[in-house]
């Protein structure tokens, strides 16, 4: 809840912990020139699957790649120009899917402290394995088995709602939240369409925004609030002792965060909305009145979920992956189908979210390089 005050004013300062970041510290190392794509992935057939986000590369095996360091920072600058890149039928297990997870954000020169993002609503605390049999907290396992336990079936009650709500970002409560996510379906439900992904891309949203309104975004802070995770950890009593969640960055467990409204991203340098929709719809907007927050919110997420020009839609095989990058996309599941979808998710951690007054963006800077 926001508190009951007029303006909403912004909050206690981030908790600190032993080794944590500080709020100030990242910003001044990150702002840089943006990275250059050295033009290392051509060779592969790939084309953009809608003109604004998506690119799909048709003929390439992570797995061939996973050496060769040059290609991964191509790739990693390819999924932030992007938004989301897809990979068909992929031979990738988990072990390896981490390792690419740590590399794109090393070699995009994220902060040597980044790790892999551990759930503090974790793998073992429920006993959940991922597809390849073991328990591993590094990878979050996307289950439609899981979700149905914690959410229902898409026939109950709380299914009753606007399929648009699950738009996202990922792990945006946390002070360092995501830079790349990569996602492998390993099942998809068996003779049945369905469980497609949607993203949807926040450089574009920014860039929607009249230049009087962008002004005042680029100046907001927003508060990202998770409490559904709150209500998970004390339905299955899990303990959210400090150190469950494995990078000394995340302190504090209440699942809450303060944000820029606008961030830039560092390996592009543009401009993205950051501040909507997800852990926003349970946060608020600072700085502005309380009715201000909720018709901006309101605002951001019909920008999100009803512009599907700056959408793509994803129809899932087995052993396709997606690889996105959660500063600058948001993305929402379908759940339209009946039958089993499992799938290996990795979260990288990035830095801490920052606002870059000199950046520019995304159609400003693409204007610029033609
Ligand atoms: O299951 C999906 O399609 C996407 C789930 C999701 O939000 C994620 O993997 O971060
Ligand atoms: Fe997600």
């Amino acid at each position: 809840m926001a508190p009951s005050v007029d303006v909403i004013s912004p909050s206690a300062p981030t908790p600190t912990g032993k080794a944590a970041l500080t709020q100030e510290s990242t910003p001044k190392n990150y702002i840089r020139e943006p990275l250059k794509y050295s033009g290392s992935l051509d060779a592969y057939k790939n084309f953009d699957v809608t003109p604004v986000i998506g690119r799909e590369f048709s003929d390439v095996q992570l797995t061939d790649i996973l050496s060769d360091d040059n290609k991964l920072r191509d790739l990693a600058i390819t999924v932030s120009r992007r938004g989301v890149v897809f990979f068909r039928n992929q031979d990738i297990n988990s072990d390896q899917q981490k390792v690419l997870g740590q590399k794109l954000g090393e070699l995009t020169g994220k902060p040597a402290t980044s790790k892999l993002h551990r759930h503090a609503v974790n793998n073992s605390k429920r006993n959940i394995t991922v597809n390849e049999g073991k328990l591993d907290d590094e990878i979050s396992v996307i289950s439609s088995d899981v979700n149905r336990q914690l959410y229902g079936s898409r026939f109950s009650n709380a299914s009753r709602h606007l399929a648009s709500e699950g738009w996202h970002a990922d792990i945006t409560f946390e002070n360092v939240p995501s830079d790349y996510a990569i996602l492998k379906i390993t099942d998809t439900p068996e003779d049945q369409s369905g469980g497609d992904t949607l993203w949807a891309s926040g450089y574009e949203v920014y860039d929607r925004l009249s230049p009087a309104i962008q002004a005042l975004a680029d100046t907001l802070q927003a508060v990202h609030y998770q409490p559904r995770f709150n209500e998970i950890s004390k339905e299955h009593k899990i303990d959210l002792i400090e150190g469950d969640r494995g990078a000394p960055e995340n302190t504090g467990y209440s699942f809450k965060a303060t944000h820029p409204l606008v961030r830039t991203n560092p390996v592009t340098g543009w401009k993205s909305l950051f501040g909507a929709a997800g852990q926003v719809e349970s946060g608020w907007i600072e700085g502005v009145t309380k009715r201000e927050s909720q018709i901006f919110k309101q605002y951001f997420n019909q920008l999100i979920a009803e512009n599907h020009d700056l959408q793509v839609r994803y129809k899932w095989n087995k052993d396709d992956v997606a690889i996105w990058d959660n500063r600058s996309v948001f993305h929402t599941a379908t759940n339209d189908y009946d039958g089993k979808r499992q799938g290996n998710r990795v979260v990288s951690l990035g830095e801490i979210p920052y606002y870059d007054p000199a950046s520019t963006s995304r159609r400003e800077a693409l204007a610029a390089e033609i």
